[in-house]
């Protein structure tokens, strides 16, 4: 659907909080195209406005019709007007253009208490409210049209805006962000009961958010309503939707930190939170930018000195023994947690994929463990703490059940095997004393494999969710870290280190009883 082009008239605020900048942010955050004039210049912070600088009419003019002469607009948000001449010059402008919707901000005090209307302007504003499809004044404001105190109720403000509403010709959106209490309601109100049903006024009740941040609330408002109404023509809708979505933003405000005064709301936080702001990218993207992100991990896996003395055959021939035992058993887990991915897979593919992984890491593989290593010594070695860490932390994806989790935390035996393997299979040559064993890096089907698993992975990255992303990418970091220990633990010594050496454990304890067939337990 195209965006609805959507122009703010308004004042600037330097800080980004309020002023043509929130509307700008608001537009955008409700779907619009957002375009701007500038009535005057403000410098201001979030504590407050310290000089206006007000540019010739003339140039006003000129920016409107810069717009207007060249786009088509769909609405209309008028802000701080500052002085009579400027409303005389946008009020002239809007009944030339003639924009099929207007809401009017009548934008007259900061939060600060300064003034961003001149007094002597304020008869001149009334003269353009007639103009307006709609008018968001705060409760303030809403007493200098109604000429009334200002209201201490909800009631008394209903009642205000229904007169207002009633003398101008125009629907009034009252606000109750100056009350006190637990709520922050607002109402859109109109005289001529012409909202659905025949309604003079519809109630959108709100909760007040403790936080002292929430300057340009009333400019945000009043943007992201010219752009929703736009786009739909729904009132009740926008206002809805709008209502929801500014108070999440006031909800997130406290997280922004800009300025020592009244900060500005976080236009995008539930945006930013529901779709991330990363682009769109393919799962190869999404994998690639993985990989770069685990280079640390890969470069310590490379500098291990058990992979180095397996590349060059220097390596202990124990400690090559001890690392096929542990390899074996971690195997046997390992398995189970892809029969776990295959069970949840939500593709015929997938599931056959990660079955035949299952079935080849407790068949195929195991074999060839026992070709190198006599059974029993597979059976009487105790896992060393590094093969537990690392089962334990596959063990409990599969145990939460969540198929994304598990095929991330997975992943890495499958790629940093390959990629180690692939550079130590460079290593082999006839006379080295585990050409047997490197050679087996070189299978072709492990490789494919390897890259059908980053595949599938990319994929559920790519359909998932930024939290689960974050999960994802947590589970497959924490994997590499052990795929890395693992390789680590044959080699590592002195106290505290991971090598264990390998023990007879009696094959009545559970460990033999859990790890071995019916046969082998007795
Ligand atoms: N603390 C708050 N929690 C939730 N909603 C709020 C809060 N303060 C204001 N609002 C909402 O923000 C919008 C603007 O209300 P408000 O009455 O403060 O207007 P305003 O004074 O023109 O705003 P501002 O001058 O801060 O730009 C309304 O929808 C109001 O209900
Ligand atoms: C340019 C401009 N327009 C409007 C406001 C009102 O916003 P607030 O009342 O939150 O200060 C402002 N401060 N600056």
């Amino acid at each position: 659907m195209r965006p609805v082009r959507v122009l703010s008239i308004a004042g600037t605020d330097p800080t980004g909080g309020a002023g043509i900048q929130a509307d700008l942010k608001s537009i955008a955050a409700q779907g619009g195209y957002g375009m701007a004039v500038v009535t005057a210049l403000v410098a201001q912070n979030t504590r407050g406005v310290r000089e206006v600088h007000v540019p010739p009419v003339a140039f006003l003019a000129a920016q409107l019709d810069a717009v207007s002469d060249d786009v088509a607009i769909d609405a209309v948000k008028i802000g701080m007007l500052g002085d009579a001449a400027v409303i005389e010059t946008v009020t002239a402008w809007l009944e030339r253009v003639a924009p099929p919707l207007v809401v009017l901000d009548p934008v007259m005090i900061a939060t600060s208490g300064d003034r961003l209307l001149a007094p002597e302007a304020e008869a001149a504003l009334r003269g353009l409210l007639a103009r307006a499809d709609l008018i968001t004044p705060n409760i303030p404001e809403l007493a200098i049209l109604a000429e009334e105190p200002e209201a201490r109720s909800w009631d008394t403000v209903l009642e205000q805006a229904r007169r207002v509403s009633g003398r101008y010709g125009v629907r009034v959106l009252a606000k109750g962000g100056h009350l006190v209490g637990s709520a922050a309601p607002d109402a859109l109100v109109d005289a001529a009961a012409t909202l659905p049903g025949g309604r003079s006024w519809v109630e959108f009740p709100g909760e007040r958010i403790n936080t002292p941040h929430t300057h340009g609330t009333g400019c945000s408002l009043s943007a992201a309503l010219a752009t929703r109404i736009a786009a739909d023509g729904d009132w009740i809708a926008a206002v809805t939707e709008v209502k929801r979505w500014l108070t999440e933003s006031i909800r997130h405000a406290d997280t922004l930190a800009v300025g020592e005064g009244h900060g500005p709301i976080s236009h995008f936080a539930g945006l930013w939170q529901r779709g991330g702001i990363d682009t769109d990218r393919t799962a190869a993207e999404h994998l690639d930018d993985w990989w770069r992100r685990i280079a640390p991990i890969r470069h310590a896996a490379d500098d291990l000195a058990f992979v180095r003395q397996l590349g060059d055959g220097s390596l202990d021939r124990d400690a090559f023994s001890w690392y096929l035992a542990q390899d074996a058993l971690y195997l046997r887990d390992y398995a189970r947690v892809l029969a776990a991915a295959a069970q949840l897979a939500p593709t015929p593919e997938e599931q056959a994929f990660w079955a035949q992984g299952a079935y080849g890491s407790i068949a195929a593989e195991l074999q060839l463990h026992q070709g190198w290593l006599p059974e029993d010594e597979v059976f009487q070695t105790a896992p060393a703490p590094a093969t537990t860490a690392y089962v334990d932390h596959l063990l409990a994806a599969a145990a939460r059940g969540e198929y994304e989790i598990i095929i991330a935390a997975v992943l890495p035996c499958y790629w940093l095997y390959q990629d180690i393997g692939t550079r130590l299979h460079a290593h082999s040559h006839p006379d080295h004393p585990y050409a047997g064993w490197l050679d087996t890096y070189a299978d072709e089907t492990f490789a494919r494999s390897t890259e059908r698993a980053i595949e599938y992975v990319g994929e559920a990255v790519r359909r998932a969710t930024p939290q689960t992303r974050a999960r994802m990418f947590d589970a497959f970091e924490r994997a590499a870290a052990h795929e890395v220990a693992f390789f680590a633990a044959p080699l590592a010594a002195g106290p505290g280190s991971s090598r264990v050496e390998p023990q007879a454990v009696p094959l009545a304890e559970p460990l033999a009883g859990t790890e071995t067939s019916p046969g082998h337990a007795e």
